[in-house]
């Protein structure tokens, strides 16, 4: 028998619609801090578990160290309504990995939420969204290999899958590109991949990679001509500015 297109999905929703849980390690109302809706409120889901371990992750509590709870599709859409945000977006670890994934997002978009989803664009999933905000991780992300032999053996196989990310922007209404850099040395791979992809310079961001503001604050003195003599946005992390390095914001 041919899979359905939500095949993937529901060995947890023998009870029906809306009853599919995910493991979710918080939820919380803020203001986008990131690319181009930065400053808009939103109401965000952080599903717990990463396919990658970048060695910088600001959010391992939901990556390398994943904790949470389980939470029904319904209880999710119900406390993004009571926020009373227009905006959800969806984050993690990587929201594209639960099984209940394209579930939510349906979800969330039939009770007219904008959604974005943050992800690192390596789960070839079909998945609704407003806002693809697509972070791919450069070969700098992978995890040291002396301490994390097998980490980083996956996290180099899985991170740059160029026809899967291109699927997902393709099925997306809008995206992003976010590149989380450190150093010059890594320009010569974001131009690649944006040149890989067929993406216009417009939608291309580049982040510092850092969470304080002296980080940022470093960064931003190469990096800005870096990236806007490419032709590309420059944007800082700002929920690090508004709230600091802080759960939940
Ligand atoms: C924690 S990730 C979750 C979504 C998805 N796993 C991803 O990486 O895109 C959310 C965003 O934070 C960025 N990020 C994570 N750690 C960072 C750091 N130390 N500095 C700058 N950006 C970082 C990611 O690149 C991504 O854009
Ligand atoms: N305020 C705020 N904006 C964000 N944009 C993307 C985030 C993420 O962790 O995916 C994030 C986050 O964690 N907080
Ligand atoms: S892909 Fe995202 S959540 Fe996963 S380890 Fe990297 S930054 Fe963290
Ligand atoms: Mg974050």
């Amino acid at each position: 028998m041919g899979k359905s297109q939500f095949s993937h999905a529901p060995a947890e929703s023998t009870r029906g619609p809306g009853h599919a849980q995910l493991l979710v390690s918080e939820t919380f109302l803020s203001r986008q801090g990131e690319g181009r809706l930065t400053g808009t409120e939103s109401f965000f889901i952080r599903t717990s578990g990463c396919n990658l371990r970048c060695w910088f992750c600001d959010t391992p509590y939901a990556s390398w160290d994943p904790s949470g709870d389980r939470q029904s599709i319904e209880s999710l859409v119900d406390a993004a309504r009571q926020s009373g945000a227009e905006h959800v977006v969806l984050t993690g670890g990587e929201p594209l990995l639960p099984a209940a994934a394209t579930e939510l997002s349906h979800a969330l978009m039939e009770a007219g939420f904008h959604l974005t989803i943050e992800t690192a664009g390596t789960i070839d999933k079909p998945i609704p969204c407003d806002l693809l905000s697509l972070s791919p991780k450069l070969a700098d992300s992978t995890p040291d290999p002396q301490q994390h032999p097998r980490w980083s053996r996956l996290h180099e196989q899985r991170r740059m899958p160029l026809d899967t990310m291109r699927k997902l922007i393709d099925a997306a209404i809008a995206f992003q590109l976010k590149f989380v850099v450190g150093d010059a040395a890594q320009f010569d791979e974001v131009q690649d991949v944006s040149r890989g992809l067929e993406v216009d310079n417009d939608d291309v961001y580049i982040m510092p990679q850092g969470v304080t503001n002296a980080q940022m604050d470093a960064a931003e003195r190469w990096l800005r001509p870096l990236a806007e003599s490419a032709g590309y946005q420059y944007c800082d992390r700002m929920q690090i500015r508004w709230f600091g390095n802080r759960r939940g914001t």
